[in-house]
């Protein structure tokens, strides 16, 4: 049975970002994850995780100059020492709140020629993060986007971000499988999820076509919860997806799986 998060930076936006820890307990959640903790000092959102009995499971290393077109840097050739400064900030965070999980973002392809220059530059910059987190029991995440949410990621593909695990070759890098990009850019998902069985380490899940509720579109998510029991995955399943209306009244889906 899954163990569900809720995505502060998606979900409850109807209130500002520190109360939304509040909103998600008084919700049912017992977890959250959220794309960035750096505008607030650690003390600060380990008191609210602490004031509302909430873990924390999962948060992105930094995103680079955002207005500028970047979406991480770690992929990104010459900008090794701005990978590395932002993968120890990363640890730091994941220390204080004791997060298990640290997805480190890639960074934007300009060109597709450059490719594969990208790719080094990511696996070598991965087992920076790898070799830190290690000593701490703390897992690197790799995650493909689909083209229509970040045109030119590194990743697109469930099955790219899975070739480069296995190049990374250490046992603390695991895929973060978001469900909604897996279908946008590879679909089975029943085959994909058998066949990175023991290779991912996070979940998240929307509706797509829409990145609404899991209760709606093209996604059977009742089958896809059971197929991830079949394969033995016990991580947390992160609700990354845009509310269709108030978030609270979104919810009925989560009835069922909230106090398990
Ligand atoms: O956008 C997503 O699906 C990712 O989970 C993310 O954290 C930033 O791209
Ligand atoms: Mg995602």
């Amino acid at each position: 049975m899954p163990k569900f998060a809720a995505n502060l930076s998606m979900m409850f936006t109807e209130v500002p970002f520190l109360d939304r820890f509040e909103a998600a307990a008084k919700a049912g959640f017992k977890y959250v994850e959220y794309l960035f903790p750096y505008e607030y000092p650690a003390a600060e959102l380990k008191a609210k995780l602490d004031q509302y009995g909430l873990k924390q499971v999962l948060f992105n290393t930094a995103p680079g100059n955002v207005s500028a077109g970047e979406w991480g840097v770690s992929a990104i050739p010459g900008r090794e020492a701005d990978s590395h400064r932002d993968i120890d900030q990363a640890l730091e965070y994941a220390i204080a709140l004791g997060c298990p999980n640290v997805h480190v973002m890639a960074g934007v392809v300009p060109d597709p020629k450059e490719y594969a220059k990208y790719k080094q530059t990511f696996i070598d910059n991965v087992r920076y993060a790898a070799d830190k987190f290690k000593p701490y029991g703390i897992k690197v995440l790799l995650e493909a986007l689909s083209p229509q949410v970040k045109p030119n990621y590194l990743m697109s593909s469930q099955y790219q971000t899975l070739e480069l695990v296995e190049l990374i070759n250490r046992d603390n890098v695991f895929v973060q499988l978001d469900y909604f990009h897996a279908q946008n850019v590879d679909g089975n998902l029943s085959r994909l999820t058998d066949r990175l069985k023991g290779k991912f380490a996070h979940v998240q899940i929307a509706s797509v076509p829409d990145r609404h509720e899991p209760d709606e579109g093209e996604i059977n998510y009742t089958y896809i919860f059971n197929k991830l029991d079949e394969v033995g995955y016990d991580g947390w399943v992160g609700c990354e997806y845009n509310p269709r209306g108030k978030t609270e009244d979104g919810l009925v889906w989560f009835e069922a799986y909230k106090n398990k």
